[in-house]
């Protein structure tokens, strides 16, 4: 790495939401020193290509059209569950690699694409290997309850979730054997109803879990209003979130994460991130990386939320660190550049920081170093260890 002095992004800006950095120093040299990207909310391990369901939108199919016809999240736990654990092993680790080149240093990793206790086990336990032995932070989330399996009823899937799942996933975390930190479900029409969100959720919190689910996407549902009740972390999506749970998300400190590419590739209503952050809810992103959404990179998801979500550079730099961190429980440890926290840093090469947001899909040139627990783990196209 070069001698020189890099000037820190976030200690740039006085509006960023974040605790400023204390190592930046201002220099000639054209380079520019971040914080590693938080990616506060993904789907990575499953098996099944879904590249025909992009066309049968583009074609005018909703995206629960396609799920009711047994198509969407169905297809993909139905090629997961088929998987053996080392093949998904390996899609996810290269997933994750092309998620640490666009600057990702934390991630959040959801299970989900299993549904029945068997595959929802062997999916954590990818996440937990890959937490053990590759060089990027992760956070690992339970989401049993993505979709109701075929032949349940919502209520039916609930007491499977609380009278097995959780005791087992217990059993595994008391032993030490697995690690995970959230629990999620999918609060919505034909998918949860509010009153088995609840259940679910207060259960998860009981063993532990930081509650941290999906709300309000496509339908109204009160998912805000819950979440703030329950002491939920964070809330994810909330394109129909009420002007009385952006409130309660508000009073509560429930980070609100906004996944831009979802609204664009469904074509739904933009989330109302300046009625959340006037409100001061705390504004998270996140890539949603999943079949539906196949978007790996932070710096193309804070562009969205800038030109779409009207957000400022700002702060989508702060939604993209250090209140994603917050969303996951982290930001003692991540998000920012300070003394005692976690040595994560990106370094690109350009004039002005602002340049990872405005290129779009211009980070693969301009992230030059991706350093994680200060090791140099990746630098321009050169693997150093993963
Ligand atoms: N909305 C629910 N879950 C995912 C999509 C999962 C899938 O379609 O496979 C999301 O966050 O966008
Ligand atoms: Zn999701």
């Amino acid at each position: 790495m070069r001698r020189s002095w890099y000037r820190c992004a976030a200690s740039g800006s006085s509006t960023c939401g974040g605790t400023s950095c204390s190592g930046s120093r201002c220099c000639t040299t054209p380079a520019w020193c971040w914080d590693g990207l938080v990616d506060a909310h993904t789907h990575p391990v499953w098996a099944g290509d879904r590249v025909h369901e992009f066309a049968m939108k583009l074609a005018g199919a909703t995206y629960m059209e396609i799920h009711e016809a047994g198509g969407g999240i169905h297809y993909t736990v139905e090629h997961t569950r088929n998987a053996l654990e080392e093949e998904l092993f390996s899609s996810f680790q290269h997933r994750l690699l092309r998620m640490l080149r666009a600057g990702t240093t934390l991630v959040e990793c959801k299970s989900g694409y299993g549904l029945a206790l068997e595959t929802e086990l062997k999916m954590l336990r990818v996440i937990e290997r890959a937490r053990r032995e590759l060089d990027i932070g992760v956070s690992s989330t339970y989401c049993g309850a993505h979709s109701v399996p075929k032949g349940k009823t919502a209520s039916e899937a609930a007491d499977d979730i609380i009278n097995n799942h959780l005791p087992k996933l217990n059993d595994l975390m008391q032993s030490g054997d697995l690690r995970v930190d959230n629990i999620d479900v999918f609060c919505e029409k034909g998918v949860f109803d509010l009153n088995s969100t609840r259940r679910i959720l207060q259960a998860g919190k009981d063993i532990g879990l930081q509650i941290n689910f999906h709300g309000d996407e496509l339908h109204p549902m009160n998912s805000a209003e819950l979440g703030a009740e329950l002491g939920a972390q964070a809330i994810s999506h909330l394109e129909e979130i009420s002007d009385k749970g952006i409130e309660a998300m508000g009073s509560a400190k429930c980070a609100a994460v906004l996944l831009p590419t979802t609204a664009y590739i469904l074509r739904l209503n933009q989330p109302r991130a300046r009625d959340m952050l006037k409100a001061g809810v705390i504004v998270a992103l996140g890539s949603d990386f999943n079949p539906n959404a196949y978007c790996y990179a932070m710096p193309m998801v804070m562009h969205l939320a800038c030109t779409n979500m009207k957000m400022s550079m700002n702060e989508a730099l702060a939604a993209a660190t250090i209140n994603a961190a917050y969303s996951l429980g982290k930001s003692q440890s991540h998000g920012s550049l300070e003394v005692g926290k976690q040595g994560d840093v990106i370094i690109i090469n350009s004039s002005r920081w602002e340049h990872l947001i405005y290129q779009f899909g211009g980070h693969q040139e301009l992230i030059k170093y991706v350093i994680v627990k200060g090791k140099i783990v990746y630098q321009n196209d050169r693997v150093l260890s993963f």
